[in-house]
């Protein structure tokens, strides 16, 4: 039984990983965390979804994290990325396993979790749905049939409240079809256009965000030809198969001591 904390326990990942731990057999819930102060803190982590869990939210910035690690196998991460990375310095120096879905990083971030992997098992991944996963290997081979004559475009819409752009997944599914096309992604990317942008150059690959309502998360990549247009979309309709990835990752984690890993490695698409 491996032994599960979440921080970020209040927000949108942070209740379906409440939900998805206390529904898997082979999990215990024994920690949710959020920022002091929230409504939630000293509420049973599962009261919102009209469950009861036994596990009260403790208020614990991210700093001082460390010291309510005690007994916890894996933290699952769904908050910011400032936070992500207060969390993954206590894990590493609890030898706490890490599950990151967190979105947003900057080249420094990335850096930190592929040290942090140096000492502890982490599993950081844009997306932890196993359609997503599946889909990255569709353009992987959509890429390499479609290599010449056809415009590639990613298209993303989520939720209001969404705060970084292009989402975590589009990015990914831009750097998985510049790989197979052997491009630079950050050579080729365009994020958005306004204005006289002259004719699109062939190599470019563009991005568009649209945000709005409670749209959970909808990915489109376009391969645009003269006389024909290709699109693979995957749409998420729930949140729940975000959290059950990142379970499956937890179990993936608990047979590693040390490294990063991402959702292929975990379902063995790699
Ligand atoms: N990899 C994947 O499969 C997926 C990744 N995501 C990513 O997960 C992240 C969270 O998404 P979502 O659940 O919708 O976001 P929410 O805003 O609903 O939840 C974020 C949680 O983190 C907490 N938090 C935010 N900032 C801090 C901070 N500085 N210190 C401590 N806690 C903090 C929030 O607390 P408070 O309420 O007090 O602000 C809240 O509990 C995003 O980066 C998103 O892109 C989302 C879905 C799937
Ligand atoms: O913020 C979200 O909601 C989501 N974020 C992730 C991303 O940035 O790709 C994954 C999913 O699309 C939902």
């Amino acid at each position: 039984m491996i032994k599960i904390a979440i921080t970020g326990a209040g927000g949108r990942m942070g209740r379906m990983l409440v939900e998805a731990t206390v529904n898997d057999p082979s999990a215990q819930l024994v920690a949710a965390f959020d920022r002091p102060g929230g409504a939630n803190i000293g509420r049973d982590a599962g009261e919102v979804l009209g469950i009861e869990t036994g596990i009260k939210v403790r208020g614990v910035a991210p700093a001082d994290l460390a010291g309510a690690l005690d007994g916890v196998d894996c933290l699952i991460d769904f908050t910011r990325p400032e936070a992500t990375l207060a969390h993954l310095q206590a894990c590493v120096a609890h030898g706490v396993k890490f599950v990151v879905g967190t979105t947003g990083f900057d080249a420094d971030g990335k850096a930190a979790i592929a040290k942090a992997g140096e000492s502890i098992g982490v599993v950081f991944a844009p997306n932890m749905s196993v359609g997503v996963n599946a889909t990255f290997k569709l353009l992987e081979v959509a890429a390499k049939i479609l290599s010449s004559g056809y415009d590639i475009e990613i298209i993303e819409a989520h939720h209001r409240f969404k705060v970084d752009a292009p989402s975590g997944t589009a990015l990914r599914m831009g750097e998985v079809v510049a790989k197979a096309l052997g491009r630079d992604l950050d050579a080729v990317a365009v994020y958005g256009r306004e204005g006289v942008t002259g004719e699109r150059k062939p190599e470019t690959i563009g991005f568009a965000t649209i945000r709005g309502g409670d749209v959970v998360g909808d990915h489109t990549v376009l391969f645009a030809g003269i006389g024909e247009r290709i699109e693979i979309t995957h749409k998420s309709s729930s949140r729940m198969t975000y959290a059950t990835g990142s379970l499956r990752a937890a179990q993936f984690l608990a047979g590693r001591e040390r490294g990063v890993f991402d959702m292929q490695d975990v379902l063995g698409l790699r």
